[in-house]
């Protein structure tokens, strides 16, 4: 798949503005005191640039506290010429777009429960039109990866050129120690098609819980994330809305402290050989690897071919489930992950059983295409 995107780099975004892009601030704006005194307490604790509230609340049902509105706006407006954090806040709709930009919001981004509607991206990419300002789209709630780079074509395609994503993970299955389930490899798929894009991480959201928050950011920055938004409350346990994963200024400094931000690359030649020789290693077990599993589904079409002489099923649960079972084990004693093997065969027997297919209902007596 092809996108073409024209992006400018995240440290052209704002005079000043550096990367790693570090955003703090309470999931809502709740009042005067509690946006001036975090921001206040932020710019002591931490040297972030970016303040961030939420100013209109998506809530799953009615009835929670749905924000502060407008007048929220006029506070961070102070809170930035108070302590010269640059401003963020989300918007859904045309009307929240001319609000910020009224109020000189310095960055905005779009919620995952709007980026799953192309209709309101669409609005929100019109209104945004003819304006210089970065924009940060959330990742949809559904693990859809096409839908969010749709928001971020339909964004780009208005003239936003300070253009990045956020990654607040996906709708968790209960039971899950996360509130939104990272699965990493979406934002990862979304680096390897446009590489060029500025990603950062919402551990917050991603945890739901204050505990999780290091250890997803430190993941997050060892992915090749350009930042990290982290929920900031300056007394996290009496907020309006989202209280379990925010933190407190303090708390965040800390953390900040301990993240190891590691380089992309590295300069060092010793270091640079011995990664070329051990990628060479796997380039071979890669082609190994390959040739054998061609192999594998070599056998099951020919065991479709003896089947379909006898009449026989294609799916074999019996065996299907000797199998798991049987590589499992031996994938624990070569101290690979029970999960991992488990897929893996999954994926297998999958594409073994579509073979098959192709051999059972050609008229032919080996599957050319399968
Ligand atoms: C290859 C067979 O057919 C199916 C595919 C299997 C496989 O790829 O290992 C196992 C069981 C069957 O569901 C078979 O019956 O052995």
């Amino acid at each position: 798949m092809k996108v073409n995107l024209t992006l400018s780099p995240l440290e052209n975004w704002i005079e000043g503005l550096n990367a790693p892009l570090i955003i703090g601030g309470p999931c809502s704006a709740e009042s005067e005191e509690q946006v001036l005194e975090t921001a206040r307490q932020i710019k002591a604790n931490t040297n972030i640039q970016v303040l961030r509230a939420g100013i209109w609340k998506p809530r799953t049902r009615p009835g929670a506290f749905e924000g502060i509105g407008v007048v929220g706006l006029k506070w961070l407006e102070k809170a930035k010429a108070e302590t010269g954090l640059l401003t963020a806040v989300e918007v859904a709709n045309a009307e929240h777009v001319e609000l910020a930009l009224k109020f000189n919001v310095d960055i905005l981004w779009v919620g995952a429960r709007t980026t799953v509607n192309p209709f309101s991206v669409q609005e929100v990419a019109d209104a945004l039109k003819g304006h210089d300002v970065p924009v940060l789209v959330k990742n949809p709630i559904n693990p859809d990866l096409q839908l969010w780079i749709g928001a971020l074509e339909r964004i780009n395609q208005a003239g936003i050129t300070k253009l990045g994503g956020i990654h607040r993970g996906f709708s968790a299955k209960s039971g899950s120690q996360y509130r939104n389930d990272p699965t990493w490899e979406i934002p990862i798929e979304l680096k390897r098609i446009i590489p060029n894009l500025p990603i950062i991480c919402d551990p917050s959201h991603i945890a739901g819980n204050r505990a999780l928050i290091e250890p997803v950011s430190q993941k997050a920055f060892d992915m090749q994330m350009d930042g990290v938004m982290i929920e900031t409350h300056i007394d996290p346990d009496n907020a309006l809305s989202d209280a379990k994963q925010q933190i407190t200024p303090k708390t965040l400094a800390g953390i900040l402290d301990r993240l190891i931000i590691r380089e992309a690359n590295s300069e060092d030649v010793d270091f640079e050989l011995r990664l070329k020789n051990l990628r060479e290693k796997i380039d071979k077990i890669d082609n190994e690897l390959l040739e054998v599993l061609a192999q594998r589904m070599q056998v099951a079409e020919e065991i479709a071919m003896h089947k379909k002489e006898h009449n026989i099923t294609i799916l074999q649960v019996g065996r299907y489930e000797e199998i798991m079972e049987n590589r499992v084990k031996k994938g624990k004693d070569l101290l690979l992950q029970e999960q991992f093997v488990h897929d893996l065969y999954e994926m297998i027997h999958n594409n073994s059983i579509k073979r098959q297919t192709a051999i059972m209902n050609s008229g032919e007596t080996k599957a050319e295409n399968a």
